[in-house]
């Protein structure tokens, strides 16, 4: 797309106006350029970019020419926008998403999840790479996840801290019914079509602020909290895509086994979640795009 186009359509930034305003104008601009509008919203977790090339029909966006978008700094996330088609349905995918730790504030990391709702989205599909505390799980097991533990929400760090709009929705939501139970039951029929019983698990995810990962002690913690994978994603962007009434399902893919034990010579790295990611990504893929095959909306 020629950078011509963009600087004329370029709305002002969203300091500049309101919030909702600005996660308008974005929609808006996105739409003005041809992109068709999507029902189904999907983010694409570290290593995991490959869902997006799955499309048909791409109109795709590097994050740096989307106003007011923030950017990818981390390997194995694109930095892309995707708008396309997926098995027959009109779909939006993020190929790179937003972590505290790159520096991000909280609202700035879940900004696309609003942008998704006023683009049209109804239902959200995330995935992200996470280490398995459970210790029935193995690496390469995919976990539907069935609720979270919002570490960093406990110290006050919340997407949906400060003035509510109710335009997007109330200033309590709900969580308890956060990951659409019709979604994972879905998730599980499809995986047991698909032959995935043995690998496909489902549990709670945890987020934390990261980039370190855990040490020994605090992987047994959060094991005995009830916690089956931690991760560094994916929370938050639930927390705002309920707040504003879209349905949500999410995935871990288990790259790594947490270190429980202090003789265990295993070291979490970056790496082995990336290729962790490339083993499973076919499978992963089929799962969600059978899915979306299935899904319903009014
Ligand atoms: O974006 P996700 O949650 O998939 O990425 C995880 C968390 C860190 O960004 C990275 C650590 O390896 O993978
Ligand atoms: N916090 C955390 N994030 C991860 N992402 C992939 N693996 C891990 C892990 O072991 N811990």
């Amino acid at each position: 797309m020629g950078l011509k186009i963009l600087e004329e359509h370029k709305p002002q930034s969203l300091s500049q106006k309101s919030h909702f305003t600005g996660c308008k104008s974005t929609a808006e601009w996105l739409l003005a350029q041809k992109a068709a509008r999507p029902q189904v919203g999907i983010v694409c977790g570290s290593g995991l970019g490959g869902l997006g090339e799955m499309l048909k029909d791409q109109v795709v966006f590097k994050y740096e020419d989307i106003p007011s978008f923030p950017q990818s700094t981390v390997l194995g996330h694109t930095g892309q926008l995707v708008f396309g088609m997926l098995e027959g349905k009109p779909c939006v995918c993020m190929q790179g998403r937003f972590h505290l730790y790159e520096g991000h504030p909280v609202q700035k990391t879940t900004l696309p999840m609003r942008i998704f709702k006023l683009l049209g989205v109804k239902t959200v599909i995330l995935t992200n790479a996470a280490g398995g505390l459970n210790e029935d799980y193995k690496v390469g097991d995919i976990m539907i996840i069935k609720d979270h533990i919002n570490m960093p929400g406990f110290a006050g760090v919340n997407p949906l801290a400060g003035k509510n709009d109710e335009r997007f929705g109330v200033r309590f939501p709900c969580m308890s019914d956060a990951y659409d139970r019709d979604l994972r039951q879905l998730a599980q029929d499809v995986g047991e079509e698909l032959g995935y019983k043995d690998f496909l698990r489902e549990g709670v995810y945890c987020v934390l602020g990261g980039p370190s990962y855990e040490t020994i002690a605090e992987c047994r913690m959060l094991h005995r909290l009830g916690a089956d994978a931690v991760g560094m994603s994916t929370v938050h962007e639930v927390i705002v895509a309920r707040h504003c009434g879209m349905r949500v399902f999410a995935l871990s893919l288990i790259t790594n086994k947490a270190v429980m034990d202090y003789n265990s010579e295993e070291k979490a790295n970056h790496e082995e979640v990336l290729q962790t990611g490339k083993q499973r990504a076919e499978q992963l893929e089929k799962l969600v795009s059978s899915m979306v095959s299935r899904i319903k909306h009014n």
